[in-house]
């Protein structure tokens, strides 16, 4: 499992660490660690350290220290490293010294975007855990000639003027080719728009001790193993759970189809369909248990999942949220459900929305969704009482209160971004469901899979909604050789 602490928790393991320690050593473990990975990339760009241009641009925290200390490590291996203070007067003292007595030079903001581009590597060491507010303006310029820039940048603990906390980016921020970050990822790595802005996260442990729960946590391949349903000898398919699929319509019989595709391939014993749209499943997947019948008479299911392509059916919805199993609401179903019976439920209900759903659910712009996808989340789970997996390229589930941790799910690829993506992703997740696991379970082991399956199914090119249905049994199966390889 992969974590991302708030940095209310960093900044508490970061006071017991230090109380313990030698005043400055876990600055150099984490400058050490810099410096190993600024190095490795001088490698890559310009061959070797000795002789390559490095330009440290250092705020007036320890951000800015953990990059002068890395910059005196790379200048005596002969790189040629200017550091350009901001505020020369608060810069880091220690640090300063180190650089200068280590052959480093220092050099007024003014030339700061000619030193940059002439650079083979940029180290952004403006602000950190520390920033609060997004970049100032003396630091924009700066920014933006490192994102024209051929050099390579590297980001310390993280992007200046990315929100650590939140992933919110206000206005312009340095983009990373990598983050290096110390003692805990921190949720702004992890969740996008600011993770796109990290590039690759290295972690470097500096020996932090972390107390309490993570803000965040992300599932592995060998965690997704661990909670896959396997059928025992015992197993029928009635014990494997039967997922019933609520959608589509006369209009969007399509709907219907790709969610019982998910749902066939998601480890549900069997797929019961009920609605308009019962040809065309059964002309596609003649396995699907087909009824004409509403949910109530429909017969037995262990969940379901409603909405896909749902158009207006009311009535539909509306049954499905009386029924006392697990339910999933995707699509149409976000609309047509009453927030009153949702909050009425006494089994798990887990709600799949974009961000453009969220926010129509929520009263704001989509936009203020996209900005702020961890506060909408967990927003949205505390007011349906509901567990919600908030879709996008950095997929958010959280549990029905809202509470730490969120799941995030990084094996999404803008790829998925096509119609019909998300009904497969319902009708998988829904099967997950029946098939017995906890709703943020189904929801974040549904979404890894679809991720994996869509990666796989792309390979660098488009898709169908329709392909990577087809692969998901490929992202199963990997994910299963690494647990049995365990
Ligand atoms: N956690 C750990 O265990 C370890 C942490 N370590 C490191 O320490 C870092 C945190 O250091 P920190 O606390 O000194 O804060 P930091 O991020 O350098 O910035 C603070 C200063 O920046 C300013 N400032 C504020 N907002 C700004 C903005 N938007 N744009 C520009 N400037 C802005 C503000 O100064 P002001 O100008 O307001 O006086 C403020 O004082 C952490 O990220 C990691 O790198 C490692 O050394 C090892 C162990
Ligand atoms: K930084």
């Amino acid at each position: 499992m992969r974590t991302a602490y708030s940095v209310e928790t960093v900044r508490t393991a970061e006071r017991e660490s230090m109380a313990r320690l030698p005043e400055g050593a876990l600055m150099q473990r984490a400058a050490a660690g810099l410096a190993a990975t600024c190095a490795e990339l001088l490698g890559q760009v310009s061959g070797r350290v000795y002789g390559s241009r490095v330009v440290l641009l250092v705020g007036s925290g320890d951000n800015g220290g953990d990059a002068l200390y890395a910059g005196a490590r790379l200048a005596r291996r002969g790189a040629g490293v200017t550091a350009v203070p901001l505020a020369p007067e608060r810069a880091h003292a220690g640090g300063l010294a180190a650089l200068r007595r280590a052959g480093g030079r220092v050099a007024s903001p003014a030339v700061a975007e000619e030193l940059i581009e002439r650079a083979d590597l940029v180290v952004d060491g403006i602000v950190g855990i520390g920033g609060e507010g997004g970049l100032r303006p003396e630091a924009v310029p700066l920014a933006e000639a490192a994102g024209r820039a051929r050099a390579a940048v590297v980001a310390v603990d993280l992007p200046s003027g990315v929100d650590a906390g939140t992933g919110e980016v206000r206005g312009a921020a340095f983009r990373a080719d990598v983050t290096v970050t110390f003692g805990a990822h921190k949720p702004g790595l992890l969740i996008d728009p600011a993770r796109e802005y990290a590039g690759s996260v290295r972690l470097v442990d500096i020996g932090l001790a972390l107390p309490g729960e993570p803000e965040l946590e992300a599932l592995q391949h060998a965690d997704v193993a661990r909670l896959l349903p396997v059928p025992g000898a015992e197993s029928d398919k009635y014990r494997r759970g039967v997922v019933g699929i609520a959608a589509g319509s006369a209009r969007y019989p399509g709907a219907a189809v790709l969610a019982v595709s998910g749902a066939l391939r998601g480890g549900a014993g069997a797929v019961r369909y009920v609605g308009p749209a019962g040809d065309a499943v059964i002309a596609r997947f003649p396995e699907t248990l087909v009824s004409d019948q509403g949910p109530e008479r429909a017969g037995r299911v262990q969940a379901w999942v409603v909405g896909p392509g749902a158009g207006d059916d009311a009535e539909t919805v509306a049954q499905v949220l009386a029924a006392e199993v697990p339910v999933l609401i995707d699509a149409d179903g976000l609309r047509l459900a009453d927030a009153e019976a949702v909050r009425a439920r006494t089994a798990p209900t887990l709600m799949t929305p974009h961000a453009g759903e969220a926010a129509a659910l929520l009263g704001v712009g989509r936009a203020e969704v996209e900005r702020a996808r961890l506060a909408s989340v967990r927003e949205l789970a505390r007011r349906y009482g509901a567990a919600v997996l908030l879709k996008g390229s950095t997929t958010l589930v959280a549990g029905p209160d809202g509470s730490r941790p969120v799941r995030v799910n990084s094996t999404g690829t803008p790829w998925l971004a096509t119609a019909g993506s998300g009904d497969v992703l319902s009708g998988l997740a829904g099967s997950l469901l029946a098939a017995g696991l906890p709703a943020v379970d189904a929801g974040s082991v549904g979404a890894y899979l679809h991720g994996l399956a869509g990666r796989f199914a792309a390979a660098g090119a488009p898709v169908g909604a329709h392909d990577v249905a087809l692969a998901v049994r490929r992202a199963w199966r990997e994910v299963g050789e690494v647990h049995r390889g365990a």
